[in-house]
């Protein structure tokens, strides 16, 4: 997979609306019921003033037409008066249904939105480590606030108006035709025409809307990146460079929605025409049929208030199609997570490579009653023959086989990009091997479900993120139900003494308003969770590599405690990490090539020989 994330297609989306549809039926049936009797409702006005029309016609000669009765004066005004009386009451009628089918309609909206919300969070949160780390922050970003807000805003307000104006528009058709079939002949040729204009326009609208929110994207990517890099651009003297990039993302963004506003102009003047026309055409027709004794007056005024009705449907209609273009863009991106498989933790029994043997036993077994991941017996690591991929691409593991012994150091060394930190995830079940198994205590690490999986094996990388919440929260991340008592003393055990300090205890809030921790204290919150998870192995990936030498050495006097009893796997960038080591792994393009004690492999004389010399120098020769 590229960088970006995947965009839903055209069928995804249809299947993921009428998803929406049939999550919430009954609403969304409820709705359209409504529309249907509101538009029936307003049927019934124009129909009345077509029999005023014809009243009043027939007391003046000869004719006739719907609701005339004949008779005097006095009896031509009783109709006329009741008539008016039935269509203030018929439009009372319909403002009501329309006010509940908009109800009905914004609620079936709001809940749809909050559907979507949720999925895409979870969605999210489900990404695959490997994946998440890849896709241009921007890009999530966009997606997560301005699509779904898009979508979120539309729904409400844009769905049930476009059904209740279909639903309209077809009802007023029907009784077009009904009422006459030349005139119902041009009514359709109103719709045609509105027909044409909007198929115009919407097979040029998505991959425009697309490109627009692309553009989007990739400007909140370069406005996100360059404030993260804010320190690098001032450093470097970048800002100019960066100032560029944003303005040709701006540039990018301003072509493409022109591009789409252009698209709009022409649909909208079109439909502009497709029903001015047809409703000249009916009153030029309807006078010549009228003159020729084939339909009365008041079916002609009938017919006319009905184009007329069409109007305001389509004209909802087209703003409807036009937002929906927008907000459908949008979704496409939303429901575009659909298509990254979530992370797989496996269960033993599906895990690549099988070993899962029938009675439970051997490394990639372990199942335990009723399907469920055994606890793991022992605290033995064992990986055998492990290939791992990232996305599908080539193997950067390519078949390793090692043993963790309970309690000893270990340092993975090797050049840049030969597999250690990958090695690092996956001993760590951050993600499970391609093929081959990674298994504590016969069990497969990244089968563990995260709370087990906490007390057998830890990854403390350069990362320490502190959540702007509670201390007692941030360190509760790690053992819900530890005590103050313990909270408290895994503070101290990393020689966090400023937590003592805090004005609010435990209770005090960490960043934004609250508390400022800087690096040197994120690392020791991050440390104190290693303590309160308590796992028996620490996978160390850089864990001190970025701060300054000062704090480093008196984080490394915290590791030292944390690390006090437990198996280590230290992902050594400094060979001097590796010296104190109990076992060297060396790996070279995604393989151990030599295993040993320094002295052994210094006196092999192989590839960890020669990095060491290179990186000590020759007075090291022996040690
Ligand atoms: N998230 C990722 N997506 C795709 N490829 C990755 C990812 N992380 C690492 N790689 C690739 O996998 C290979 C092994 O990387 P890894 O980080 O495990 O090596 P390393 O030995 O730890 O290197 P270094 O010492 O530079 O950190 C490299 O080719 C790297 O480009």
């Amino acid at each position: 997979m590229s960088g970006a994330l995947p965009i839903a297609g055209r069928a995804e989306v249809r299947r993921a609306v009428l998803g929406e549809v049939r999550a919430d039926k009954t609403l969304f049936a409820g709705m359209m019921l409504l529309a249907v009797l509101a538009a029936a409702a307003g049927l019934v006005g124009p129909w009345l003033l077509g029999g005023i029309v014809d009243a009043v016609q027939r007391a003046a000669g000869p004719g006739g037409g719907p609701g005339g009765t004949g008779g005097g004066p006095a009896d031509v005004v009783a109709e006329v008066d009741r008539l008016a009386l039935l269509i203030v009451a018929f439009t009372v009628v319909q403002a009501v249904l329309l006010r509940y089918a908009a109800y009905a309609g914004a609620k079936f909206g709001e809940r749809t939105a909050a559907r979507i919300r949720e999925r895409f969070l979870d969605r999210t949160l489900a990404l695959p480590p490997a994946v998440a780390e890849r896709v241009p922050a921007g890009d999530l970003v966009a997606r997560g606030t301005t699509d779904i807000a898009t979508v979120a805003t539309t729904l409400p307000g844009v769905v049930p108006d476009t059904a209740i104006a279909l639903v309209q528009m077809a009802v007023v058709v029907v009784a077009i035709v009904a009422l006459d079939p030349v005139l119902g002949a041009l009514g359709l040729a109103c719709l045609a025409g509105f027909g044409l204009a909007t198929r115009w326009y919407l097979g040029r609208a998505r991959p425009a809307y697309l490109a627009a929110r692309a553009a989007n994207s990739a400007l909140a990517d370069v406005l996100v990146t360059s404030a993260e890099g804010a320190r690098t651009v001032d450093a470097l003297a970048l800002a100019g460079r960066r100032t560029e990039a944003v303005e040709a993302a701006v540039a990018e963004t301003r072509r493409t929605s022109l591009a789409t506003l252009r698209l709009r102009t022409v649909l909208f003047s079109a439909v502009e025409a497709a029903y001015v026309l047809p409703l000249s055409g009916i009153l030029v027709a309807g006078a010549v049929l009228h003159e020729r004794g084939s339909v009365s007056l008041g079916t002609v005024v009938a017919a006319t208030m009905y184009i007329r009705q069409l109007v305001g449907p389509a004209d909802v209609l087209l703003w409807s199609v036009e937002l929906l273009q927008n907000a459908s863009a949008a979704f496409a991106r939303v429901e575009g997570l659909t298509s990254v498989p979530p992370a797989k933790r496996p269960e033993p029994a599906d895990r690549p490579g099988g070993g899962a043997r029938p009675d439970g036993a051997g490394p990639g077994g372990g199942a335990g009653p009723g399907g469920s991941p055994a606890e793991p017996s022992g605290d033995r690591i064992v990986v055998d023959q492990a290939f791992f991929a990232y996305d599908f691409g080539t193997d950067v593991l390519r078949g390793v086989d090692l043993v963790i012994r309970p309690g000893e150091r270990l340092a993975v060394v090797g050049p840049s990009g030969a597999g250690k930190s990958t090695l690092g995830r996956l001993l760590a079940g951050i993600d499970p091997p391609r093929s081959g198994t990674v298994t504590v205590g016969g069990v497969p690490v990244a089968g563990l479900a995260p709370d087990r999986l906490r007390r057998q094996v830890l990854l403390v990388t350069q990362e320490q993120h502190v959540f702007q919440d509670s201390l007692r929260a941030n360190l509760s991340l790690a053992a819900p139900a530890a005590t103050d008592a313990q909270l408290h003393a895994a503070l101290e055990a990393v020689g966090a003494d400023w937590a003592a300090r805090l004005p609010g205890g435990l209770d005090t809030g960490l960043g934004g308003p609250g508390h400022r921790v800087d690096g040197a204290q994120a690392q020791q919150i991050s440390l104190a969770r290693v303590i309160l998870a308590d796992p028996h192995t620490l996978v160390l990936d850089e864990a001190t590599a970025l701060l300054d030498p000062t704090a480093a050495r008196a984080a490394e006097r915290a590791l030292a405690a944390v690390l006090h009893g437990r198996t280590v796997i230290a992902i050594a960038h400094r060979l001097h990490t590796a010296h104190d080591a109990d076992r060297i792994a060396v790996m070279d393009h995604g393989r151990i090539t030599e295993l040993g004690t320094h002295d052994a492999l210094v006196a092999a004389g192989g590839g960890y020989a020669r990095l060491w010399h290179a990186w000590h120098g020759d007075s090291a020769r022996g040690s």
